[in-house]
C-alpha cells in the first residue's frame, strides 16, 4: 500500500513524474513555462501514458488523463472520489460553499441548492437574462453608432454580474451602464485576488495555505462583508413585502430552506450554509460565464463565416421572435460554436478529485489522500482527439462527429455528481446573449484585434485582452 504524501510515492507507485525540486515540487517549471504551455508539455511527453505525477511543494498530485479512467472517477466510482481538494481553506463565510464543501455535508447542500436549477426555475431565470440582453444591445448601439472599439471581457463582466443579481437575488445593479456601482466593485474586488494569492494558488496552494498562516487574506472581508449584507437585506425585504416564496429565484430557495427550523433535515440549510452559497452563486457564475461569452463572440469576430452561419440560423429560426428560453434551444450551429469556444478556452482548465478510499481503476491502485487532476486544458488540445486543435472549428460538435468522439474527451462543466450545477443556466444565458447581439449587429476585427489569441501564461485571459467593433445589420 502507498501513502500518497511523499516524494517516493510516485516511484513506489511505478508511475513517471517529471524532476522536482525539494521544497517547490514543481513550481519553478510552472512559473517559468506558465499554466498552459507546462500541461500541454507534460501531457505530451507522457503521451502513451494514463497517468503521470507532478508535486506541489512535497504533495504528490496524480495527473490523470486517460479518458476511461476520468469517467470511473468521475462517475462509476465517485463515491471514493466525492470531494475537491481545497485550495482556500479559509474561514467563514465562504467556507460553506458548494464547491468545496465534502462528503456528506456536500450531498446535504447540493441536493437542496439543486432545485434552483429545475427547468422551472432556469425558465423564469431566463427573463432576467432576457432585460439584460436587451439592455446591452442599447449600450452596444451607442458605441456602434460612435465607432467606438469594445473589449468583450470588460464588457462581459459588468455584464454577467447584472445577470448575477438579477437571476440569483431580483437586484436591478445596472453594472452595464453603471460600473462603479458599489454591488459590482465589492464583487470584482472578490473575485480578482491579488496575482500572488492566484499564482500560489494554482502553482503552489501548499506554499499559499503557509501564507494564510500568516494571517494574509485572500478576498476582501469587507466586500464579502457587504455582498452578504446586501443580499441579507434583500432577503428580509423580500420577506416583509410578502413576497418570500412567490419569486422563485435562488433567493427564494434559500429562503424556504432557512424557513422551516423544525424540518430540520434534507431541505435545511444553517445561515453559514446560506452565506456560502450566496457567494458561490456569484464567484461559479461570474468569471465563468464572461470568460465563455468574450471568447466565443471574439472566435466568431474573427471567423465571419461562422458569424454569418449563425446570424443566419437565428434569421432563420426566430424571424421576428426575440431570442428567450423557449426558442435557443433550437440553435444547433450556435451550440457548436460555444462548444468549440469552450474546448480552446475552457474556463474550468483544471478539475479534481481526492480520493477517500484505496481504489484501483483501470488496473491502477489509487491511495487514500492521493489529489487527482484532470488536464482539461491539454485534453482539449489533444491532436489526436481534435485535428489542428489551435483552429476554431465548430464543425467538430456536429452530431457525426461527437458520437465518433470519447464522451469524456470534451468537459467543459466536468461530469458525474459533482459536475456543475449551474452548466444549464449557463448555456442558456450563453445562447440567449449571444442571439440578441448577433440579431442586431456583426462583430468586426478592429485594430486592437489580436488573434490567434496570446493566452496569458497564469490566467485564462487573452495577454492583448479581446477587442471588436460592431457593425449594425439591415
Ligand atoms: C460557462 C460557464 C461555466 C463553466 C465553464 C463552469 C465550469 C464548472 C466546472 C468545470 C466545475 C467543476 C465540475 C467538476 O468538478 O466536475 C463547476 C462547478 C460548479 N459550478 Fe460551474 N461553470 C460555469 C457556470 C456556472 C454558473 C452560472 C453557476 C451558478 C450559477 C455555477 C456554479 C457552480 C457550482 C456551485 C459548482 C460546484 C458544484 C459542486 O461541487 O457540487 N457554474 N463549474
Amino acid at each position: 500500500r502507498y501513502k500518497a504524501s511523499t516524494y517516493d510515492t510516485f516511484k513506489k507507485m511505478n508511475i513517471d513524474s517529471p524532476p522536482t525540486s525539494l521544497f517547490l515540487g514543481n513550481f519553478g517549471q510552472a512559473m517559468k513555462q506558465g499554466l498552459f504551455r507546462m500541461q500541454l508539455e507534460l501531457y505530451h511527453q507522457y503521451k502513451d501514458k494514463k497517468v503521470y505525477g507532478v508535486f506541489d511543494t512535497n504533495s504528490p498530485i496524480l495527473m490523470v488523463k486517460d479518458l476511461d479512467m476520468i469517467k470511473d472517477i468521475m462517475v462509476k466510482s465517485f463515491n471514493n472520489f466525492v470531494n475537491r481538494r481545497v485550495l482556500l481553506d479559509v474561514d467563514s463565510p465562504v467556507k460553506d460553499n458548494l464547491l468545496t464543501l465534502k462528503g456528506d455535508h456536500w450531498k446535504h447542500v447540493r441536493s437542496t441548492v439543486s432545485p434552483t436549477f429545475s427547468s422551472g426555475r432556469i425558465k423564469r431565470m431566463s427573463q432576467h437574462i432576457e432585460r439584460n440582453s436587451c439592455r446591452l444591445v442599447n449600450v452596444l448601439r451607442g458605441k456602434q453608432e460612435r465607432n467606438e472599439d469594445v473589449e468583450l471581457k470588460n464588457m462581459f463582466y459588468n455584464f454577467t454580474l447584472d445577470v448575477i443579481a438579477s437571476t440569483g437575488f431580483g437586484l436591478d445593479v445596472n453594472t452595464i451602464e453603471n460600473p462603479d456601482n458599489p454591488f459590482a466593485t465589492h464583487a470584482k474586488k472578490c473575485v480578482t485576488p491579488s496575482t500572488l494569492v492566484l499564482l500560489l494558488a494554482f502553482l503552489a496552494p501548499r506554499l499559499l495555505k503557509l501564507l494564510l498562516k500568516t494571517g494574509v487574506s485572500v478576498f476582501s472581508s469587507e466586500s464579502l462583508t457587504y455582498l452578504i449584507k446586501v443580499v441579507d437585506s434583500a432577503m428580509e425585504s423580500r420577506k416583509e413585502e410578502g413576497q418570500a416564496g412567490k419569486v422563485n429565484d435562488f433567493m427564494d430557495l434559500l429562503i424556504n430552506a432557512e424557513k422551516e427550523p423544525e424540518d430540520a433535515g434534507k431541505e435545511q440549510l444553517t445561515k453559514s450554509e446560506i452565506h456560502g452559497q450566496v457567494l458561490i452563486f456569484i464567484f461559479a457564475g461570474y468569471e465563468t460565464v464572461a470568460t465563455a461569452l468574450s471568447f466565443t463572440l471574439f472566435l466568431l469576430a474573427t471567423h465571419p463565416e461562422c458569424c454569418r452561419n449563425v446570424q443566419q440560423e437565428i434569421d432563420e429560426k426566430l424571424g421576428n421572435q426575440s431570442p428567450s428560453y423557449d426558442n435557443v434551444q433550437d440553435l444547433t450551429y450556435m451550440d457548436m460554436c460555444i462548444n468549440e469556444s469552450m474546448r480552446m478556452f475552457p474556463p474550468g482548465f483544471l478539475i479534481d478529485r481526492v480520493c477517500t478510499e484505496d481504489t484501483v481503476i483501470q488496473g491502477i491502485p489509487i491511495p487514500k489522500d492521493m489529489v487527482i487532476t484532470f488536464p482539461i486544458y491539454a485534453i482539449h488540445h489533444d491532436p489526436d482527439i481534435w485535428p489542428e486543435p489551435e483552429n476554431f472549428q465548430p464543425e467538430r460538435f456536429s452530431s457525426e462527429n461527437k458520437e465518433s468522439r470519447h464522451p469524456f474527451a470534451f468537459l467543459p462543466f466536468g461530469n458525474g455528481p459533482r459536475n456543475c450545477i449551474g452548466m444549464r443556466l449557463a448555456l442558456l444565458e450563453l445562447k440567449v446573449t449571444i442571439a440578441h447581439i448577433l440579431k442586431a449587429f456583426t462583430p468586426i476585427p478592429c485594430e486592437k484585434t489580436v488573434y490567434p489569441v496570446k493566452l496569458n501564461k497564469y490566467q485564462l485571459k487573452a495577454d492583448d485582452d479581446l477587442w471588436v467593433k460592431f457593425e449594425a445589420r439591415q
